[in-house]
């Protein structure tokens, strides 16, 4: 069993983790949130991170297909209804191609996912099989760099709405969404986690897939920048920088 200075410790070596590993020290979000990516570039974010957003619903019916307790599907389901939403509306999901259609990409192309970057598929597909495959423990705990996710967020909409005409409260729609949304799946996994990492070995393997995770996350920045900042080296099947576009980006003002 953990003492209460244990279990103090143990939150503080994750929040540490997030810290040092956290996709927010990536050089592309400076760049991103700075005003400092292209148009190209931001689309090519938008086309990939999609990939992203198109899985978390799937891995979370994975963690569900696992649970033979109610309780824990009942408080996870959720998780699932924030990204799909109903028939009419749609959730988080539809709230992403809002992006796609401001920065000027066909939502249909985004949502076929052509053209995302091979290694962008390879570590989120890893994320899938990872709550798939480990202790329900680890699963959970893997979905813990949401810990960090609010403060991104809110810094992304800050920063696109200062930087880039095409950022209006229709394209952030989903981010702002989020800052309301992640806390509340956050506490849960958190106490979870902190309850059912009694021993030094769960801790070890709880913040073993909190670090796996955060570097699920990081890896999908490295190929973007790789391909669309430097060297620029478009991997085969990665998006050409033209396929999906529509049109110029929405300006500020056709939006208002
Ligand atoms: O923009 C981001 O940096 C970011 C990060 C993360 C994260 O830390 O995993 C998530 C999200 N956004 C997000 O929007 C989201 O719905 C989400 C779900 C999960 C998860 O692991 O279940 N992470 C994240």
């Amino acid at each position: 069993m953990t003492t209460a200075d244990d279990r103090q410790a143990f939150h503080a070596r994750l929040l540490e983790i997030g810290k040092q590993r956290y996709h927010d020290k990536h050089p592309f979000h400076a760049m991103l949130h700075s005003g400092g990516c292209t148009t190209t570039q931001v689309r090519a974010w938008v086309i990939n991170r999609y990939y992203y957003q198109s899985r978390i619903p799937m891995k979370d019916a994975a963690f569900m297909s696992r649970c033979d307790d109610p309780d824990l599907r009942r408080a996870w389901r959720s998780r699932i209804e924030d990204h799909d939403g109903d028939v009419e509306e749609g959730g988080g999901i539809r709230r992403w191609l809002r992006l796609a259609e401001a920065v000027g990409l066909d939502p249909t192309y985004v949502a076929s996912t052509k053209g995302v970057l091979p290694s962008t598929r390879f570590a989120v597909d890893a994320y899938v099989s990872f709550v798939r495959e480990k202790p329900l423990l680890e699963a959970v705990a893997s979905s813990l760099t949401e810990l960090f996710a609010p403060r991104i967020h809110s810094e992304r909409i800050a920063g696109l709405l200062e930087h880039y005409a095409f950022a209006d409260e229709s394209a952030l729609a989903y981010f702002r969404q989020r800052l309301a949304e992640a806390p509340r799946d956050v506490e849960f996994g958190l106490a979870f986690v902190l309850d059912r990492a009694d021993t030094r070995e769960k801790q070890d393997a709880a913040a073993a897939a909190l670090a796996f995770k955060t570097d699920v996350l990081w890896s999908q920045l490295d190929a973007l920048y790789s391909a669309y900042v430097s060297p620029g080296r478009i991997p085969p099947g990665g998006w050409d920088g033209t396929e999906g576009v529509v049109r110029e980006p929405r300006a500020r003002e056709a939006a208002e």
